[in-house]
């Protein structure tokens, strides 16, 4: 069926956790409205952008976009960003089952609220590898009280200006900002404390029905900004069934660590005391938490939502147990039912290794991959790639390099920490098949390293396996080539490695990079083209490349 969307973009005044803030709206709403396809299903989405000053585009996260590379809402990637009181048509098949978001990829908008659900459905008469009674869907994010604005200035600013922790953590667009639970040095706006609402509607918390003796499909997506997540259903046990869009095996556990970028659906049974309610708790893992746990409501009907649990808020493991993080990873395996294409192509055609640096420019803070400094042409790439004349533009940015100096000292800040500005392509062959080595390392502080979610536009990956330390090639012996999960977003781990691998097979111009707002602005990303030798052939629309009636002179 053909799916359509009208959607009207604004800014809005609302109060997500209590203290009212601007948020970007979709027909008024936040979080925007949810798509619910079905496999197959085309999905046309008219966007009126109605922000006063501010371009817009929207990125369909974990929608492969085959054949339609334009539309994968990538700004400056696969178009020019829409401007104000202009239009844009999205239009693309959604050819996968599962559960997807969609979210502004342009300035910070997503962490200004810009972002929505998406859920495909597989097709009538298909069975699913599990079952369940109904189903629940929230997607979580982060929130803080500075504008996007005031972030995005201070990231580039002399002396750097960090954002810090979240003020609130968000479930459903639902917090609640507490003055007393907020640690001293975590409150950037003291003020906020005495303009807080706290029975403003919009942020009572998110509720989740349930009916004693019910098994539901929990859909859960992450598109925060900054923080890993942690996710936990108090009293119950989750079953863990999809991993961004794919299949995997059963894997219960009691709270789910959920990266930037990264979706799941968990099965849950109501088979607890069915005569109160229960906390659904949300907290920081991967970076010292100084946010106060999210909450949101799970309700055992009849019960009244307003039933409070006079039970502790849920408590996650703590922050920094890497390995307990790096273990729950591990245990995401594809869905045995999932075949493996590796006898296909068992090995890859190439490899490249991405090591991940803090680095310095010109006295400001910025993360580079292989010393590269990742600074997006001004051009939409695909448009770079599609005519000849623009090609130009590339031949003034040198191609990143494959690797980086062997070695690096991973264990220690960089020795010489100034980074270069780059704006290249990395080009694959159509077909080829590609291992990514995501190397991880120290920051510009002794004995820090983060964790960094990667997020692939026009693919799914297999992730062929993490480790600590630095990659080596006998590594390659101890990967999972049997039965490894099928993501478009996989974490690395401080001071460690992630292999990825996938193949060249989509057309068009990907981004890849870290789905973390602020470190994706200080360039921590790279661009993936495949086939481009094709991409003169695509009938680029016209709107991708202009604004108002200029686009009408473009001949697509
Ligand atoms: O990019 C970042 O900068 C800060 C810190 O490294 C310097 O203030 C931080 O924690 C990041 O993730």
């Amino acid at each position: 069926a053909v799916k359509h969307y009208d959607w009207t973009i604004d800014y809005d005044f609302w109060s997500p956790d209590c203290v009212e803030k601007l948020i970007i709206s979709i027909n008024g709403q936040y979080p925007g409205p949810t798509i619910d396809a079905t496999v197959g299903d085309t999905i046309i989405v008219k966007i009126h952008n109605k922000l006063p000053t501010e371009s817009v585009v929207i990125h369909w996260h974990g929608i492969r976009q085959r054949g339609t590379p334009w539309a994968d809402g990538a700004a400056f990637v696969s178009q020019c960003p829409v401007a104000p009181e202009d239009e844009y048509t999205y239009q693309f098949v959604v050819d996968n089952a599962g559960t997807y978001f969609y979210h502004g990829h342009h300035g910070m908008q997503r962490a200004a609220g810009f972002y929505g659900s998406l859920i495909v459905r597989p097709k009538a008469g298909t069975v699913e590898p599990f079952q369940y009674d109904d189903e629940l869907s929230i997607i979580v994010n982060d929130w803080w009280h500075k504008s996007v604005h005031d972030q995005e200035r201070g990231l580039y600013s002399n002396p750097f200006r960090w954002v810090g922790e979240p003020q609130s953590l968000l479930i459903e667009g639902r917090g609640a900002y507490n003055c007393s639970l907020v640690p001293v040095g975590a409150v950037p706006n003291s003020g906020d404390c005495v303009t807080c609402n706290a029975s403003a509607p919009q942020c009572q918390p998110y509720v989740l029905p349930v009916t004693a003796g019910k098994t539901y499909r929990l859909r859960i997506a992450s598109v925060a900004s900054l923080s890993a997540l942690n996710f936990i259903l108090e009293g119950h046990n989750m079953t863990v069934v999809e991993a961004d869009g794919n299949y995997v095996e059963p894997v219960v556990v009691d709270n789910l660590d959920l990266y930037s970028g990264e979706s799941y659906s968990v099965l849950f049974t109501a088979n607890q005391d069915p005569t109160r309610n229960y906390w659904a708790g949300l907290n920081v893992r991967g970076r010292k938490p100084l946010t106060p746990t999210g909450l949101a409501i799970l309700n055992y009907l009849p019960n009244p939502s307003t039933l409070l649990p006079t039970t502790p808020t849920p408590v996650s493991p703590l922050w920094n147990d890497y390995n307990l993080s790096l273990a729950q990873a591990q245990q995401i395996k594809a869905h045995s039912s999932l075949e493996i294409p590796f006898n296909e192509w068992s090995g890859s055609d190439r490899t490249i290794s991405l090591l991940n640096t803090q680095n310095k420019l010109n006295g400001v803070n910025k993360w580079a991959i292989n010393n590269v400094t990742l600074v997006p042409l001004s051009t939409p790439y695909l448009a770079v790639y599609t005519y000849k004349k623009l090609k130009k533009v590339l031949s003034a940015t040198p191609p990143p390099p494959l690797t980086y100096t062997p070695g690096y000292d991973i264990f220690q800040p960089p020795v010489n920490p100034n980074t270069t500005v780059g704006s290249g392509v990395y080009e694959f062959k159509l077909n080829e098949v590609i291992d990514v080595v995501i190397q991880n390392a120290n920051t510009l502080t002794v004995n820090a390293s983060e964790i960094h979610p990667w997020h692939l536009h026009g693919h799914d990956f297999y992730v062929l396996g993490f480790g600590n330390g630095v990659f080596t090639s006998n590594d390659y012996d101890n990967l999972n080539y049997v039965n490894p999960p099928l993501r478009n977003t996989v974490p690395v781990f401080p001071y460690g490695w992630t292999v990825i691998r996938f193949k060249a097979d989509n057309p068009g111009v990907w981004p890849f990079h870290c789905h973390i707002e602020p470190h994706f602005h200080m360039g921590m990303g790279v661009i993936f083209a495949e086939g481009t030798d094709l991409l003169p052939r695509i009938r680029l629309p016209a709107q991708n490349l202009g604004c108002g009636l200029t686009k009408d002179l473009i001949r697509g």
